[in-house]
């Protein structure tokens, strides 16, 4: 079953139901292309089946790994960076007590995850080797392309670190690569290595391969039911590959009125959650639709905040700054947890008014009363709403994303499953360091440099 809701009444004004409905046509059009594969970027669909044809087995085996880790590890390194590490750590930030960080493993009842390789920080991989010092671990190392710069240079730095503590064998047991089947540097490392693998199938992209052993081992190394997850997905998926209609089909309607938006002068989408965990829920999305649609000089810009907290930094600008801003709420109906404001006798701080109410009441006014003022500011606000979050619902929410993506992306007739500009940043950083091959980059850029 779909519980996922999108609602777009508070568009209303700013464009309208006929502006969106008019993207109708052009969606069941765009996904039959994508089920025959017939549109731009058609060898990267293999996500699109992920739902159906991650089996028994290969749960299995994942969740026989993860019990095996639970047992030798305390903390879990996941190494990688976007969507080699993005999916897993919004499911999982999701699903986690808050302060996951502070319990004992007993309470987690899972070992801690940590993440290493999405970034170039010195400080950050040696604060975590101080930590990694003190705790039993083991680690997942994911590179799809296996050659990107950041997830390679921590597993070069960690697995010294792991052979050091445990020696060679031991750490070899301790270490899994997920990465393409044949090629790249990490495949040749593991097999020479002898790491245990697992393979990101050729036609599904980093940030479209949550539902491979790229997202689903994390998730179920960090005890969360990986079963239930991909069953969401798969509930989402037969809603969104088959219905027709924007009433029916929710990838629809929050492709066409995001679409709509952005042709009504609205280029930023600003993600808002009202939950501290769901942070990387939006980090996950800005990659997904940052890459996917940002080219050829167009694309909505994806941006992400988290209330109540930032608006008290940027709920000034959204609501008084530039006019081309639209916001996407994801509003989550039922809190995991039970906690209510308590009343004083004396009621110095004259909070007697919320006194005996849910703290989620609280927040839920507050959702509500800034849905209001943002309308009114001008900011026109689609809402995407969720019961609770466990991890069929959030199986459900990136399945969602993910599809309303691709037709997003045909939408605005972009490619949306390559990211050609992210290889600039690249280039540039393999010149100034002087990797071989590069000589005459190398001078012509620190000439600009000078
Ligand atoms: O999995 P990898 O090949 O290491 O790629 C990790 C990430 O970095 C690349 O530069 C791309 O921009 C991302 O789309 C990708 O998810």
């Amino acid at each position: 079953m779909v519980d996922l809701k999108i609602n777009t009444d508070k568009l209303e004004g700013f464009v309208s139901k006929a502006a969106i409905y008019s993207y109708q046509q052009q969606l069941v059009l765009h996904q039959e292309t994508l089920l025959n594969k017939t549109g731009k970027g058609n060898d990267f669909l293999g996500w699109i089946t992920l739902p159906d044809e991650t089996n028994e087995a290969m749960l299995g085996s994942i969740m026989q790994d993860a019990r095996e880790i639970a047992a030798m590890a305390d903390i879990y390194v996941v190494v990688g960076i976007g969507g080699s590490y993005l999916g897993a750590r919004a499911v999982i930030e999701a699903l986690h007590h808050n302060f996951a960080g502070l319990l004992t493993k007993q309470e987690r009842k899972a070992p801690l995850i940590v993440y290493a390789g999405n970034n170039i920080s010195e400080d950050y991989l040696a604060d975590l080797m101080d930590v990694l010092d003190r705790y039993d671990y083991a680690m997942t190392v994911i590179s799809k392309s296996g050659t990107t710069t950041e997830p390679a240079i921590a597993f070069r730095v960690l697995r010294r670190h792991l052979e050091q503590k445990y020696g060679k064998d031991e750490a070899c047991r301790r270490i899994i690569a997920i990465t393409d089947k044949s090629r790249g540097a990490l495949k040749n490392l593991a097999d020479a290595e002898g790491y245990k693998t697992y393979v990101v199938p050729d036609d599904v992209g980093g940030r479209y391969s949550v539902l491979t052993p790229v997202g689903l081992l994390p998730i179920a190394v960090a005890g969360f039911d990986i079963r239930r997850f991909v069953e969401g997905a798969r509930a989402m998926k037969q809603l969104v590959t088959t219905a027709k209609t924007m009433d029916e089909n929710p990838a629809f309607l929050y492709a066409a009125a995001r679409n709509a938006m952005y042709a009504s002068g609205k280029p930023v989408e600003i993600m808002v959650n009202y939950q501290p965990s769901l942070i990387y829920i939006t980090e996950w999305w800005k990659q997904l639709y940052g890459e996917s649609e940002g080219k050829q000089n167009r694309g909505i810009f994806p941006a992400g905040v988290s209330f109540t907290t930032d608006l008290h930094s940027m709920g000034q600008y959204v609501q008084e700054g530039l006019r081309i801003i639209f916001e996407t709420v994801l509003s989550i109906e039922k809190p995991k947890r039970d906690l209510t404001v308590p009343a004083e006798t004396d009621d110095a701080d004259g909070l007697n008014f919320v006194a005996g109410k849910r703290l989620h009441e609280v927040n839920r006014q507050a959702e509500l009363g800034t849905l209001l003022a943002h309308v009114d500011g001008q900011v026109p606000n689609i809402v995407i709403s969720l019961p609770q979050i466990n991890e069929h619902t959030l199986g459900q929410l990136l399945y969602f994303y993910e599809f309303a993506c691709a037709l997003s992306g045909y939408l605005l007739d972009v490619n949306p499953f390559d990211q050609p500009g992210v290889e600039a940043y690249k280039k540039n950083m393999f010149a100034l360091l002087g990797k071989p091959g590069f000589e005459k980059q190398t001078e012509e850029l620190r000439k600009r440099l000078q």
